[in-house]
């Protein structure tokens, strides 16, 4: 049987029913290549007892899936998703979380796994813009009245979204240029997903440009268009998107969970470390 080490970075700490249980992922594998997971036995709830010591990664096939942080799609992942998820609700207090970060970052995607984790309800601001246009596509609404149209109904599903509590928003990539979104945004705390352009640009070529309009503009191939706009829409906001309260950076969880390719990163890898970076911030504010 193969062990994996967790020794920091990575932080998931939780506390359920009284018993604190901690989840340490190291990113330095062994010099040996020996692997360990070492959980302490999490009391859960109704005096369940989940025994975490040891994850079963068979020598050949799961390891990589374990270092590569697939481990979070597992069971016990979810489950510890879960757990940190209602650790971090409670120091919310009901705040909203927002999302911010370029098109394609995965805010949407990574969104409703936060949701999920925190027992939030989910809004997508473009979404939102989409119901209050009378479901008037975002492309669609660039294309017949303008962007500065299009931000003005982006401000107030803003304003909107930030009068309800409980909820996790996943904000359109834009949305960060405008001082007065911020005063929305504040109302809860804000969390920059940070990833590659190329890594965008591959991403949205997958999908097309066709409902990103600040993407679709020329006539190169998809991956050149959309690296080459990115580029010039990330110069602008670099700034904006330092705002926010927490970062975090797919760069560095890659390093973290031993990946070359940061787009190999599951969506639930990215939600915990979400709630993680959160949770840093939460508490350095209560200092
Ligand atoms: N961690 C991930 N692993 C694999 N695919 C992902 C991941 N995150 C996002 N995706 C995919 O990338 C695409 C863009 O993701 P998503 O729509 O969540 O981004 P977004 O930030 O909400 O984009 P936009 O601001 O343009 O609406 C989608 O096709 C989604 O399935
Ligand atoms: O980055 C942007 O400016 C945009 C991102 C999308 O979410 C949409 O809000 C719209 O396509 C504009």
């Amino acid at each position: 049987m193969k062990a994996l080490t967790y020794g920091s970075t990575l932080q998931f700490s939780t506390s359920v029913g009284g018993e604190i249980g901690s989840f340490n992922q190291n990113c330095k594998r062994q010099q040996t290549q020996q692997h360990f997971i070492n959980l302490n036995p999490l009391k859960l709830e109704r005096h369940r007892t989940l025994n975490l010591v040891t994850a079963h990664v068979s020598k050949d096939s799961n390891a990589h899936d374990v270092e590569s942080g697939t481990f979070c799609d597992s069971l016990d992942g979810k489950w510890l998703l879960k757990a940190k998820g209602r650790e971090v609700a409670s120091c919310l207090d009901g705040q909203c979380l927002f999302l911010v970060g370029m098109m394609g970052s995965g805010k949407t995607t990574v969104g409703e796994i936060l949701s999920d984790a925190l027992d939030y309800t989910f809004a997508d601001s473009d979404k939102y813009v989409e119901k209050l246009m009378g479901g008037t596509s975002v492309a669609q609404i660039f294309k017949e009245s303008g962007e500065a149209y299009f931000r003005e109904y982006e401000s107030k599903a803003l304003q909107k979204l930030s009068l309800v509590p409980q909820q996790v928003v996943a904000t359109g990539g834009g949305a960060v240029v405008r001082p007065l979104n911020w005063r929305f945004m504040r109302q809860g705390i804000t969390v920059f997903l940070d990833v590659p352009l190329d890594a965008l640009a591959r991403r949205i070529a997958a999908v097309g440009t066709d409902s990103r309009p600040l993407l679709d503009y020329d006539s190169a191939d998809c991956y050149t268009k959309a690296f080459t706009a990115l580029s010039a829409l990330s110069k602008e906001r670099s700034e904006a998107y330092a705002n926010a309260d927490a970062t975090v950076s797919l760069l560095n969880l890659a390093a973290c969970v031993g990946l070359k390719d940061v787009l190999d990163i599951t969506p639930t890898t990215i939600a915990m470390e979400v709630l993680v970076q959160a949770q840093k911030y939460l508490n350095s504010k209560r200092r």
